[in-house]
């Protein structure tokens, strides 16, 4: 599978969130085939041997067996995200019923930690497809995240939570969405290197890629710039670790994660 004659399969996330994370990546001669889809149809596609490389939901890193996290590039954040929200139509306490965007399984996953932890509610859940209008929903509160969450149609919500501002203020630590993972038995050496290198070089160029895409989500060069850099971060250190591990403790505690699963960062220092 993973030998010279046949490249390796790596899957991104199709959002303007990932496009730092792919800088460079797209030419004739990458060393593996790239392909792009939603958060949770990449770690489906992880899980039955589709893609050999791909970047998931960090929950789903936890429900993998075996999985290695093969680079300290990331998608995390060290406060508000813009791009993952919870939009209420009644008051937080009073949410009886929660739609779940389809393209999450982290932020759908910190949704619920969030609600049970903080507000002491356990909503009946309900999926909001992928491409559906949130207008149609008829949930109390509706979870929505990457490019379908920079531009929400209006509804009439009383509160708004940015869940990556909620998970910091209350934490006090960064918020890791998703991160590079390997199933078992595929070598990744190669594979670690062009991914951090393609990070690298992305954090090197923010301002040309912001000026190429904004157009594209109806963004001003400056908002897409600003949620690269001040919105998003892009590296995996000992912060965001703990972060993630706190975020693994609660899934545990609400049955959403087995227990005992220890985080292996397999080529994560080669970059640091
Ligand atoms: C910040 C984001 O992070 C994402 C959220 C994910 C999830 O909730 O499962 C997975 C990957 C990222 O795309 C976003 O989508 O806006």
């Amino acid at each position: 599978m993973n030998d010279a004659a046949t490249k390796a399969r790596v899957g991104a996330v199709r959002y303007l969130n990932t496009k730092p994370l792919v800088h460079g990546l797209d030419g004739e001669n990458a060393p593996f085939e790239l392909s792009f889809d939603y958060p949770s149809h990449l770690a489906d596609q992880l899980s039955l041997g589709l893609l050999d490389v791909a970047l998931i939901p960090s929950i789903e890193y936890f429900l993998g067996d075996n999985y290695r996290i093969i680079t300290d590039a990331c998608i995390g954040c060290l406060g508000p995200v813009w791009s993952v929200k919870i939009f209420f139509r009644t008051p937080p306490k009073q949410v009886r019923t929660l739609a779940l965007d389809e393209g999450s399984r982290t932020s759908a996953a910190l949704a619920k930690i969030l609600l049970a932890e903080r507000v002491g509610v356990m909503p009946q859940l309900q999926a909001l497809p992928l491409g559906s209008d949130m207008r149609d929903c008829e949930a109390d509160a509706i979870l929505l995240i990457g490019d379908r969450a920079i531009h929400p149609p209006a509804i009439d919500a009383v509160e708004v939570w940015d869940l990556g501002e909620t998970w910091v203020e209350w934490t006090g630590l960064p918020f890791v969405f998703a991160t590079w993972v390997a199933r078992p038995g595929i070598k990744t050496e190669g594979i670690a290197k062009r991914l951090m290198e393609a990070r690298d070089g992305g954090m090197e160029n923010l301002h040309a890629i912001a000026e190429r895409e904004a157009p594209r989500y109806q963004l001003t060069t400056s908002e897409c710039f600003q949620y690269f850099h001040d919105n998003l971060h892009f590296t995996l250190g000992p912060q965001e670790k703990a972060g993630l591990e706190r975020y693994y403790q609660y899934a545990v505690k609400l049955g959403l994660a087995p227990s005992g699963r220890t985080p292996n960062y397999d080529d994560c220092e080669i970059a640091r």
